[in-house]
């Protein structure tokens, strides 16, 4: 018997022998590895700084990291390398000017390949045949000129918007979505929404909710190896299948949808509308089309609409920025009208207070989606050259970037005049807070048409306030109060929107009713 276990132990010793030899091989690469790349938190072997990052908000802590590392850190999540850039001028060094090789995404197990089949554009590589198609629809959609087209549905727009909020003003917050999720649905669908309770808003919200790309959602996500398990084992596969399923009923049915009221001529001219009249020349199946043209929808809402509850934010805590913008408004536009696109130019301080809300609370906390590097990379931008291994996940960390005080000074102030005082170039066309190089926010013409126009018709029509208690004390939310996810807005907040004074009550009543004519035209 004991001859046997000790024969046994002289077999299995070898195996030890390996296993241990090969776990201390691979510690000491990762070490040497680690050693070449940018400063930041050690981790250990396999396991990285997972235990350090917290699930909620983690922004938080790579800001941390910024402040004592710098603006270049590095860290193992699992066996992933990251990088987390906390200036513009890294960001814009590296993401912008290296961008042929810092324009991939990670692989994403579950929103990516599980949930859509990789049908979605924002989750792909930019090595891929589809994803160069989708960007190709997008711009072509999109463009600064193409944009223009779309000006009209988003004036007309506003003014629901305005007057909504005159009559409602305590469900702003519901007003904005509408708005953003309207506009959206028009350019994309050619169909527009009166309320967020339509089963078309909701239905992208619920596929929204289930994009699962929250990190440390899924395990699977940093153990890939458990796709290798029997398809029947995967337990983490039930969601996301139930839900893909529902976007391709979904998707599908709102191509088609604009198929057929393009047949019987009443389909305005619209992104899918486009796609449609050039599906031979673009090359893409049903399905590819299908989700591709639905991007704006998940991209484009949310943070529109967050952007502008953070203007409303502002507003509570910078009085004396809302009254110096109004001054300018009653002194270009008058009482008698609505602020137009035409008016722009005419509006420097309106301009600055939209880089402003922009910058001060980006609703893209972490960037939009993280970046991920096709090559070995040596930077030398920092004190000495720092290696950035191939595959490694990018986070352009907004949090930081817009509050560096050498590129912002007073960051946490709202100070609309930075942008007016700066000669800098990438300050004076701030577009910053829509990312960089290959994978810059593709609406982002549309978004700032949609914020612009809505900031300078509420400051012009409105007060907006705070709240008070019944001792007659301003109720002020808390500025930090975001909440948690790839986007992050303020969590819902009271205050007062009253209108300044009755000439624009009567603007706003009239303007709507001519809006809503117009309006009727739309699905
Ligand atoms: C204020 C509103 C908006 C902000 C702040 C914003 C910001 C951003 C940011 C930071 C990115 C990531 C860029 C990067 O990876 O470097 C992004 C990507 C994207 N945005 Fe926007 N965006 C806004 C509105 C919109 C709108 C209205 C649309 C729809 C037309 C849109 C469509 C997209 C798409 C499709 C991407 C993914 C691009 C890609 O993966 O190649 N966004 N956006």
């Amino acid at each position: 018997m004991s001859a046997s276990i000790s024969e046994t132990t002289r077999n299995v010793q070898p195996i030890i022998a390996c296993i241990l030899a090969l776990v201390l091989y691979s510690a000491l690469r990762w070490v040497n590895t680690r050693n070449k790349m940018p400063p930041g938190p050690l981790g250990i072997p396999f396991l990285g700084s997972r235990h350090q990052m917290p699930i909620l908000k983690p922004w938080r802590k790579f800001t941390e990291w910024n402040k004592h590392y710098g603006s270049v850190v590095s860290l193992f999540l699992g066996s992933t390398p990251v990088i987390v850039l906390g200036s513009a001028q890294v960001a814009w060094d590296l993401l912008e000017k290296r961008s042929e090789i810092y324009s991939s995404r990670p692989r994403f197990v579950v929103a990516g390949e599980i949930l859509s089949d990789n049908h979605r554009g924002l989750m792909l590589s930019n090595a891929t045949s589809l994803w160069r198609k989708w960007r190709k629809i997008l711009h072509n959609g999109f463009h600064v000129r193409k944009s223009e087209n779309y000006k009209e549905i988003q004036s007309l727009e506003s003014k629901v918007l305005l007057q909504q909020i005159l009559t409602n003003p305590d469900d702003y917050e519901k007003h904005l979505q509408r708005f953003a999720a309207s506009v959206v649905t028009s350019v994309t669908y050619g169909r527009r929404v009166d309320s967020v309770d339509e089963w078309i808003v909701k239905e992208n919200m619920d596929s929204m909710a289930c994009k699962l790309s929250i990190p440390g959602k899924y395990i699977v996500e940093s153990w890939p190896w458990l796709l290798s398990l029997p398809r029947s084992w995967q337990w983490f596969r039930r969601e996301p299948e139930e839900r893909k399923k529902k976007d391709v009923h979904f998707l599908t049915y709102l191509l088609n949808d604009v198929r057929t009221r393009m047949n019987a001529g009443t389909s305005p001219d619209c992104l899918a509308s486009q796609c449609l009249i050039d599906i031979d020349k673009i090359g893409m199946t049903e399905l590819e089309l299908a989700y591709s043209v639905s991007s704006p929808f998940g991209a484009g809402i949310e943070t529109t609409a967050g952007t502008l509850v953070v203007f409303i934010l502002a507003m509570l805590h910078y009085p004396s920025v809302m009254k110096k913008a109004q001054t300018e408004l009653d002194s270009v536009v008058g009482h008698e009208r609505l602020p137009e696109y035409e008016d722009r130019l005419n509006l420097p301080y309106i301009n600055a207070l939209v880089n402003e809300t922009l910058r001060w609370r980006p609703v893209a906390i972490l960037g939009g989606t993280p970046h991920a590097v096709t090559a070995d990379d040596v930077y030398k931008g920092l004190q000495s050259c720092r290696y950035i291994p191939r595959g490694s996940t990018i986070f352009a960390n907004f949090d930081r970037m817009m509050h560096e005080p050498e590129m912002f000074p007073e960051p946490e102030t709202f100070r609309p005049e930075r942008f007016l005082e700066t000669d800098d170039p990438r300050l004076q066309t701030f577009d910053l807070p829509f990312g960089f190089g290959r994978r810059q926010c593709p609406g982002m013409h549309l978004a700032l048409n949609s914020v612009f126009i809505n900031i300078s018709r509420l400051l012009w029509g409105f007060e907006i306030t705070p709240k008070l208690d019944k001792e007659g004390n301003k109720i002020l939310p808390d500025p930090s109060n975001f909440t948690n996810g790839f986007n992050s807005k303020p969590v819902s907040f009271e205050c007062q929107i009253v209108p300044r004074n009755a000439s624009v009550v009567r603007c706003i009543e009239a303007e709507y009713h001519e809006a809503k004519g117009k309006l009727s035209g739309w699905a």
